[in-house]
């Protein structure tokens, strides 16, 4: 390049970055006198010390914030902390009070969501857990609902047996794989589910894909907190910018991303012709815009939607699923007598001639207490999902402007020491009564989100919300999925810390990653069959709801 027009295309950027100070500068003095107007009777709530310009930016840390966000809340002693960067206004919400107050009660005030950029730069297509308030959401809602319910769900509980079944058989086969197999058993589910596709082995490529996806959602750091969320322009700067590391890996994960939105919807849309008994979700959709079509009707859900939608089934399905299972293997590892109980248990409800199923699971009560207690240590997405508010509101005498983006702390509500005892101890029994040698300790909060994003407004100056259900819709699928794999487990396997040359357990601390979901790093264990009785069963059991399973 000539001399001269290297010169200019500096002088460009130098412009273009002054411009954008500029507007910067300009966007945080108007936003912040218009809010100082509104705020004069209610003051915002409290918030740590910020800088000139960068406000909070710098001040929340990038690693398991949601840990600095509790420490401020006691320092300060509120539940609601405020904070504001580049003039996006956020609120941490670090009680179940003010969780349920705000996001429940008051719903239909927070419904929406803030827009994420980064995600958009990430290449999603229109996916329901990112979608903003108003009709393209309520019509997502409407159709990726329906299939979920707690009754629905029933329809898919052969599926889940069936690779239960064949998650344990492979952690047993294969014990140093067995992430492998807990990868193939999370995906297989909500892939058959939203496309009709079978997942065949450990080696499956679909499982790759799912992998790459989820490597690229988990550490993309908590949602909407990225400087292009927070200021959407600098979206278009170079990437090699100082600060614009989240843009570089917005751009370096997108492959994934589109490949794992397009890629299974080809091959489900291949199969249209051939298998007309198919009752995936995309096959289901797909029938219904044709017939329209033949009927000359409308079709709203076009086809970008329900790509978009077949989408969020796997992405929102697979790696929760996955990363609870291994929470599972890890706390039945660090806690051998909670494990020896639970099986116990297994032992006592279901016997040795058979392996545990559907009817069975009401009434194992400890294997309940296990899940429970693994969602308490660590919530899977410990600010939530966030919120944000359509209308200013008053909480508590503390002003929350209208727009402001809302995180429920669901790490901190969870690891409340008024609500419970030791909080960083595994222990199940503390949900029991008293006079069971429990504690009588709720069961955990938030982990499948707060409120309802409505579906429908009632009218009039107090407006509330009709569709009262639960935020994730895959909450009913995941229990299912996650208590039918951990009884067959615990009737199967025995899980011990990896074991050195000399045959002893070799205890350590495990890695975990805080960056946007909370999520402990692959580790090693020891997986053993429980005894050749119930390695025959599995074997069994697997081979015949593999010849009856659709
Ligand atoms: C252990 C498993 C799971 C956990 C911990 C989990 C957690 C969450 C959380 C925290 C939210 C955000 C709620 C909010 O906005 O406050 C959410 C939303 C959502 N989840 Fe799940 N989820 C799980 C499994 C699933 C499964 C299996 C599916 C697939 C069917 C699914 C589909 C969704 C969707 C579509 C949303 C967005 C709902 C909306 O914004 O209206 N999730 N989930």
């Amino acid at each position: 390049m000539e001399p001269e027009s290297l010169q200019r295309n500096a002088f460009d950027l130098t412009s273009c970055v002054a411009v954008l100070g500029l507007t910067v500068v300009l966007y945080i003095v108007v936003s912040h006198t218009l809010c100082a107007q509104k705020t004069k009777a209610y003051s915002l709530p409290p918030s740590p010390p910020s800088e000139p310009l960068l406000g909070h930016y710098r001040v929340i840390p990038s690693d398991a914030a949601f840990k600095r966000y509790a420490e401020w809340a006691k320092e300060y002693k509120t539940d609601v902390l405020f904070f504001q960067t580049f003039g996006t206004k956020w609120v941490v919400l670090n009680s179940l009070e003010a969780a349920t107050e705000l996001l429940e009660k008051r719903g239909a005030k927070y419904a929406d969501r803030p827009r994420f950029v980064m995600f958009e730069e990430m290449g999603w297509s229109p996916t329901l857990t990112w979608l903003r308030w108003g009709p393209k959401y309520q019509l997502h809602r409407r159709v990726l609902q329906p299939p979920f319910t707690k009754s629905k769900v029933s329809h898919y509980t052969a599926l889940q047996r069936r690779e239960a079944l064949a998650c344990c058989k492979a952690m047993i086969d294969n014990p140093k794989d067995w992430l492998r197999a807990v990868r193939r058993f999370s995906v297989a589910i909500v892939l058959k589910i939203a496309y009709g596709l079978e997942v065949e082995g450990i080696h499956s490529p679909w499982i790759q894909m799912a992998q790459d996806t989820a490597n690229a959602v988990g550490k993309s750091g908590a949602p909407a907190s990225s400087i292009m969320d927070r200021f959407p322009a600098t979206r278009y700067l170079p990437d090699w910018l100082p600060f614009m590391e989240r843009l570089r890996y917005a751009r370096t994960w997108r492959p994934a991303i589109e490949s794992l939105t397009r890629v299974p919807f080809e091959a489900s849309l291949k199969t249209m012709a051939s298998e007309a008994d198919n009752d995936s979700f995309v096959h289901a959709q797909m029938r219904i815009r044709n017939t329209n079509y033949i009927n000359k009707g409308p079709n709203h859900f076009d086809l970008e939607d329900i790509k978009g939608a077949a989408a969020t089934i796997v992405i929102a399905g697979n790696d929760t699923t996955m990363a609870t299972l291994m929470l599972f293997v890890l706390y039945l590892m660090q806690n051998s007598e909670a494990q020896r109980k639970a099986q116990g248990e297994i032992d006592r409800v279901v016997g040795h001639d058979r392996l545990p199923d559907w009817e069975d699971i009401p009434k194992l009560e400890y294997t309940n207490l296990i899940l429970q207690e693994t969602y308490r240590m660590n919530p899977l997405s410990p600010l939530g999902i966030p919120h944000a508010s359509v209308a200013e509101d008053i909480y508590k005498g503390m002003f929350i402007p209208k727009g402001t983006v809302v995180y429920p702390n669901v790490w901190a509500m969870n690891h409340d020491e008024s609500v419970y005892a030791d909080p960083f101890r595994f222990w199940p029994e503390r949900y029991l009564s008293k006079e069971q040698g429990g504690n009588d300790e709720p069961f955990p909060v938030g982990n499948f989100g707060f409120g309802r994003r409505c579906v429908t407004y009632s009218k009039g100056p107090e407006s509330s919300c009709q569709s009262l259900t639960s935020i994730c819709i895959g909450r009913h699928l995941a229990e299912n999925s996650l208590l039918i794999v951990l009884a067959i487990m615990l009737a199967t396997l025995d899980i011990d810390w990896p074991l050195a040359e000399d045959g002893k357990p070799t205890p350590f601390e495990p890695e975990w990653s805080f960056r946007g979901q909370a999520i402990v790093l692959p580790f090693e264990s020891s997986i053993r069959s429980r005894g050749a009785r119930s390695k025959a069963l599995l074997d069994a059991e697997l081979q015949t709801v593999t010849r009856h399973c659709t």
